[in-house]
């Protein structure tokens, strides 16, 4: 199938690679097919290594099951979940591009309000080479954006912003609502589309969601660990929650901005709030203290780089943490072993070298 010829230079596409985590069928690529076809894909297929997953013709990329992280980690795979969409670290890991976009296998182009398809990906883009703005709230939003700009009483001391590290994008039809909500509220969907993207302030925390969610892998690819989730753990579904929580006091350490907002993407599924409620349960009671925990977390000058954060951080973790959950400890761990992996499978600056991976097959 040729793309129409309507397509613009797709932006940084060797800079880029497109992160999927499926336990079911990519056959939503098809739908993306103008937008993501230049752009390289690593698809993690997560569940039953032997089941053959389809990835639609034309499209390049790498593909890697469970057999694929064990052989590639060795015992260190034990820091990458399984049966759980946080498998997505491992194609952080594993990349070598700038930037990263994550998206889920039941997430669509979505229209604006002028029936216009949305590219996604070409938003985050934007969003990511733009500066943010954490220290001082513009209440005209993205003010790099054509046609506004910073309003008055906006310090111009400030208006150079900060680089941008994480491009957080939102939904319309199925919210990314908690099981609690889920089950109040089984047919809310959101029509609302917002025209705005908004830098979050330095020292605010956010429900960071990876349906959507881009970032600069180089800045901050270290503190986006997606956590112990899934099979054998005690927790599901707050995978995406305990990066975000990371990356964000990460970011604001680094003096590195978040954004979110645009873009929109249409997701299509509802899971069952009944078995995410199962998964996801603990997270509702132990955030409580998670999140004052994060709010709390301040991190020593020496830490100049995400590693060194994230290094800090797991400390943190295990002493402050274990008190809520003996998990923490296991989690602690876990975010260490992710750092040696990273640092293994990626250059340091003085050339160390790097481990090598082979993804499976193409199918
Ligand atoms: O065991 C699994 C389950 C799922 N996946 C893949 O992860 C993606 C998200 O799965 P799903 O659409 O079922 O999750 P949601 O209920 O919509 O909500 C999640 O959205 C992603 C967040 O990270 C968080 O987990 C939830 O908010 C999808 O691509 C599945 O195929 C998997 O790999 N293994
Ligand atoms: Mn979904």
């Amino acid at each position: 199938m040729s793309l129409p010829a309507t397509v613009v230079t797709p932006p940084l596409v060797d800079q880029v690679d497109i992160v999927i985590p499926t336990i079911r069928s990519l056959d939503f690529l098809e739908q993306w097919r103008p937008f993501f076809q230049p752009y390289h894909l690593i698809i993690i297929q997560d569940g039953d290594p032997s089941i053959k997953i389809r990835v639609p013709e034309g499209y390049n990329y790498e593909l890697y099951n469970r057999n694929d992280i064990e052989r590639i980690l060795g015992s260190k795979s034990c820091c990458v979940s399984f049966k759980d969409g946080a498998c997505r670290s491992f194609g952080f890991l594993v990349s070598k591009k700038k930037y990263i976009f994550t998206i889920d296998d039941d997430c669509f182009v979505a229209k604006d309000p002028s029936g216009q398809e949305i590219n996604a990906l070409a938003q985050h883009i934007r969003n990511l080479v733009t500066p943010s703005t954490p220290f001082f709230f513009n209440t005209l939003y993205d003010p790099y954006r054509e046609g506004a700009d910073f309003v008055r009483g906006y310090p111009f001391s400030l208006r150079e912003g900060v680089t941008t590290a994480i491009s957080h994008g939102l939904w319309l039809n199925v919210p990314d609502y908690d099981a609690p909500t889920q089950l109040v509220k089984p047919r809310e969907r959101n029509i609302r589309y917002v025209d705005a993207v908004m830098t979050i302030p330095k020292g605010t925390l956010f429900p960071m969601c990876a349906m959507n969610l881009a970032f600069d892998r180089e800045l901050i690819g270290p503190a986006m660990y997606f956590g112990l989730m899934g099979d054998g753990q005690p927790i599901g579904r707050y995978d995406d929650m305990w990066a975000g929580w990371c990356a964000k006091v990460t970011c604001d350490h680094l003096g590195l901005g978040v954004k979110t907002g645009l873009p929109y993407l249409s997701h299509s599924k509802a899971s069952n709030p009944f078995v995410n409620l199962r998964k996801e349960y603990k997270g509702l009671f132990w955030q409580e203290d998670l999140i004052p925990f994060f709010l709390n977390v301040t991190l020593p000058k020496e830490c100049t780089t995400a590693q060194k954060c994230y290094i800090e951080l797991s400390k943190l973790v295990k002493e402050k943490l274990v008190a809520i959950d003996p998990y923490f400890e296991k989690l602690s761990d876990a975010m260490v072993t992710w750092i040696d992996a990273w640092n293994e499978l990626n250059p340091s600056t003085d050339g160390t070298p790097t481990g090598k991976v082979q993804p499976s097959k193409p199918k």
